[in-house]
C-alpha cells in the first residue's frame, strides 16, 4: 500500500520533502517492470513572504498528497508552484492543489510545459502561468531562483531550479531513480549502493532514448558551475543527495557514456527446446575460463527475464553475447523485442557476438548483423548452425568468445 513520507530536508531555507512511496505500481509507463517500486518526490519551501511548491505527485495519489501537504501548509498560502516537468507522475495532483489554492499561486515553467499542462488538464490550470526562459532568474521570498532548461531530461519541457543563495538544485527526473530507498537521503552508504542499480535501470528505460542529452545537459550544468558547488540535489524520484551531491550526476554521466565495469559480459538468449541453450553453456564456460564475469538473462519455456532489467545491465557491460533461434524466418520474438529496445535505449559502442541455432535455414543471425550495422555496436562474429551443436561448432563458439575477449582488451 503506497505510503507518504514527509520530512524536513533543510532548515535554512525551510524545505520539506513530500515523498509518495509507490509499491503498488508494476509497470512504469505501462512498460517497465519495476518490482522495486518508485517514489514521487515533491518539495515545499517556506520563505519569508512566499511558499513555493516544487512539483506534485501522480494523480492516483492525489488524496494522499493533499493530506500530507495540508499538514505542512494551508494550500491557500502557496504563492508559487514550479513545474519542472509535466509528466503526470509529477503533475497529476496539480489540478487539485490549484483548486484548494483558489488558483492564487503563480505557476512557473517552460513554454513547452505550459502547452502540455493545458493539453492535460485544461485552460483553468494555466490561467496564472508564468513562462520562464533558459537561465532566467526570479526573486521569490528574498531568494534568487534560476531556471535552467534541460531539454529531453526527460521531455522537451524539462527544467531544473537552482536556488542561488543556498546552492540547492531541484532537479526533477534528472538525478532520479527507481526503487523505494529506506532512507530519504544518501547518508547511508549501504542504501546508496543498493539504490544505484535502480538509478541505472531508470536512466536507460526512461531517459535512455535521449541518452546523448544526459551527457550534454550535465556538461551544461558543469559549465555553469552549479554541480560542483551544489549543497543539495533534490530529485523528483528516489534519494535526496546532500552528503555527496556530486555522486548522482557522476553516476548519470557514467551511464550516459556507457563506462564498463571490468570483465562484465552480458549474455542474453532465447531457447525454445534447448539447442541455443546448449551453445550458451559452451560460451559461458569459455567466458569463465577467460576470467570474464557473465551476467545471464534467458527466455525459455520456464522463465522470461524482465526487459527493463536487461537494459539496466547494458551500460556498464564490456561486451554483449546474443543467443538466438530462427523463428518463422526471423529473430525469435523475445530477442527481437529486447534488441529493439537495446538499440533504441542503450545504443553504445560495445562489441557483440551472435550465437544462433536454426532448423532449415538460418535467418536470425543475418538479421541481427543488419541491425548492428545501423547501431553503434560492433559485430565481432556470428556463429550459427543447425540444431544440436556438433564438435566443430563447439570449437567455433569458443573461438568466437576468444575473439570477443581480445576485442575488449
Ligand atoms: C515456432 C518455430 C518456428 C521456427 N521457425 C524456423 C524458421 O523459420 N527457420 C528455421 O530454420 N528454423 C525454424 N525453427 C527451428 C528452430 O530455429 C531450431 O529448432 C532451433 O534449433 C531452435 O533452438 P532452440 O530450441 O534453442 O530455440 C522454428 C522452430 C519453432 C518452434
Amino acid at each position: 500500500m503506497p505510503q507518504v513520507r514527509v520530512e524536513k530536508v533543510c532548515s535554512d531555507p525551510e524545505v520539506h520533502l513530500i515523498r509518495i512511496d509507490d509499491d503498488r505500481i508494476k509497470y512504469f509507463e505501462a512498460t517497465w517492470d519495476i518490482p522495486e517500486g518508485i517514489t514521487y518526490n515533491a518539495y515545499l519551501m517556506k520563505l519569508k513572504d512566499a511558499v513555493v511548491l516544487f512539483d506534485t505527485a501522480k494523480g492516483d495519489y492525489t488524496d494522499l498528497f493533499m493530506e500530507a501537504l495540508r499538514k505542512l501548509v494551508d494550500p491557500k498560502e502557496i504563492t508559487h508552484i514550479i513545474v519542472h516537468h509535466t509528466e503526470p507522475d509529477h503533475s497529476g495532483a496539480l489540478p487539485k492543489v490549484l483548486e484548494e489554492n483558489g488558483y492564487r499561486a503563480q505557476i512557473i515553467g517552460t513554454a513547452f510545459a505550459r502547452n502540455l499542462l493545458q493539453g492535460f488538464y485544461g485552460e483553468k490550470v494555466v490561467e496564472n502561468f508564468r513562462v520562464v526562459n533558459d537561465g532566467e532568474e526570479m526573486q521569490i521570498g528574498g531568494k534568487t531562483f534560476r531556471f535552467i532548461a534541460v531539454p529531453w531530461l526527460h521531455w522537451p519541457d524539462t527544467m531544473i531550479t537552482y536556488v542561488v543563495e543556498d546552492k540547492l538544485i531541484f532537479s526533477c527526473d534528472a538525478g532520479g531513480g527507481y526503487g523505494i530507498p529506506e532512507s530519504i537521503d544518501d547518508s547511508d552508504g549501504k542504501v546508496v549502493e543498493e539504490y544505484l542499480p535502480h538509478v541505472t535501470k531508470y536512466i536507460v528505460t526512461v531517459i535512455g532514448h535521449y541518452h546523448k542529452y544526459i551527457v550534454q545537459n550535465i556538461k551544461k550544468l558543469k559549465e555553469l558551475g552549479i554541480i560542483e558547488s551544489a549543497k543539495m540535489i533534490l530529485p523528483g524520484h528516489g534519494l535526496v543527495w546532500r552528503k555527496n551531491p556530486m555522486r548522482i550526476f557522476e553516476h548519470y554521466e557514467r551511464v550516459g557514456a556507457g563506462i564498463p565495469t571490468k570483465d562484465k559480459v552480458l549474455v542474453i538468449y532465447d531457447s525454445m527446446y534447448g539447442f541455443v541453450e546448449g551453445r550458451m553453456e559452451i560460451v559461458i564456460d569459455e567466458l569463465k575460463k577467460l576470467n570474464k564475469k557473465p551476467i545471464v538473462y534467458r527466455f525459455t519455456d520456464k522463465e522470461a527475464s524482465a526487459v527493463s532489467d536487461i537494459l539496466g545491465e547494458v551500460p556498464d557491460s564490456e561486451a554483449l553475447i546474443i543467443g538466438v533461434s530462427t523463428y518463422e524466418a526471423d529473430i525469435h520474438p523475445r530477442i527481437r523485442y529486447v534488441l529493439y529496445e537495446i538499440f533504441d535505449k542503450t545504443n553504445y559502442e560495445k562489441p557483440v557476438l551472435i550465437v544462433g541455432a536454426f532448423g532449415w535455414g538460418g535467418v536470425a543471425g543475418k538479421k541481427i548483423e543488419g541491425l548492428i550495422t545501423t547501431s553503434k555496436f560492433d559485430l565481432v562474429d556470428t556463429v550459427e548452425s543447425r540444431g544440436m551443436p556438433a564438435k566443430e561448432d563447439e570449437e567455433k563458439l569458443r573461438e568466437g568468445v576468444r575473439k570477443l575477449v581480445s576485442w575488449i582488451s
